[in-house]
């Protein structure tokens, strides 16, 4: 499963005025490659991740996941593939509030109809959170949320992960276990991912470093 975009451009429309947020770019992650992305504020760097994990249709470009095309597919359709095939981690963990960790998980395996109730377990134990499943999101630490963040993005075994700013809220340690924790995932079960940071400390984590600026890719 790979994740191509191809000459994707974003023109943002405010009454008569247009904003090219993304001016022609491609990029191509492969299975088991960690790519960062890297640039000063407002360059794209969110509209990029959100165009890669068809959360925002592109104004002109292709988008393909794992070879398929996503231009011509209904709102369902990607719907649907960005369950199956996307997993996201926010700058915030973004947890529900009033569910227990355990249950942070659950509530993907229900909306995805998944019938395999023991991943989520499997996971919490893989992250070193089994100790925590019975509390809340404001029990834990800044550096535990976001583990359950990315045990969530993962419990429907997505071939491409996408983070944002995934170390924003921790500190130095913290963030780069984090960041650790991401790469071993995509290396040893092959994913693709990409992250965008302003972190430099933790680009030594990562396969490829893309800067853009002003809506284009530079490596
Ligand atoms: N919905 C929108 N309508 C109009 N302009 C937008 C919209 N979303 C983003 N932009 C503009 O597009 C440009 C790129 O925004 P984007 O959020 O992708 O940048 P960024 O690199 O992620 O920035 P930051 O690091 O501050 O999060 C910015 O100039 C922003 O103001």
């Amino acid at each position: 499963m790979t994740l191509v975009m191809e000459n994707v451009s974003k023109v943002y429309k405010d009454g008569p005025k247009e904003f090219r947020a993304l001016d022609n770019v491609s990029l191509k992650v492969n299975p088991g490659e960690f790519i960062a992305i890297i640039g000063p504020s407002g360059s794209g760097k969110s509209t990029m991740l959100s165009i890669a994990g068809a959360l925002l249709s592109p104004s002109s470009g292709e988008i393909l996941l794992g070879g398929e095309n996503t231009i011509n597919l209904s709102s369902k359709q990607i719907t649907k593939r960005r369950l199956e095939k996307i997993g996201f981690v926010f700058q915030a963990a973004n947890l529900i509030p009033y569910l227990k960790v355990k249950d942070q998980l659950n509530v993907i395996n229900v909306i995805a109809k998944n019938k395999d109730r023991e991943k989520g377990n499997e996971l919490l134990e893989h992250f070193g959170l089994m100790h925590r499943i019975n509390n809340y999101p404001s029990d834990l630490s800044g550096g535990e949320r976001q583990r359950v963040a990315i045990a969530r993005a993962l419990i429907n075994d997505p071939k491409i992960i996408l983070a944002d700013e995934p170390t924003a809220s921790l500190d130095s340690k913290r963030g780069r276990q984090v960041v650790e924790m991401l790469a071993d995932e995509i290396k040893t079960r092959d994913k693709a991912g990409i992250m965008v940071t302003h972190d430099e400390r933790v680009l030594d984590l990562c396969d490829r470093v893309i800067e853009i600026r002003d809506g284009r890719l530079e490596e």
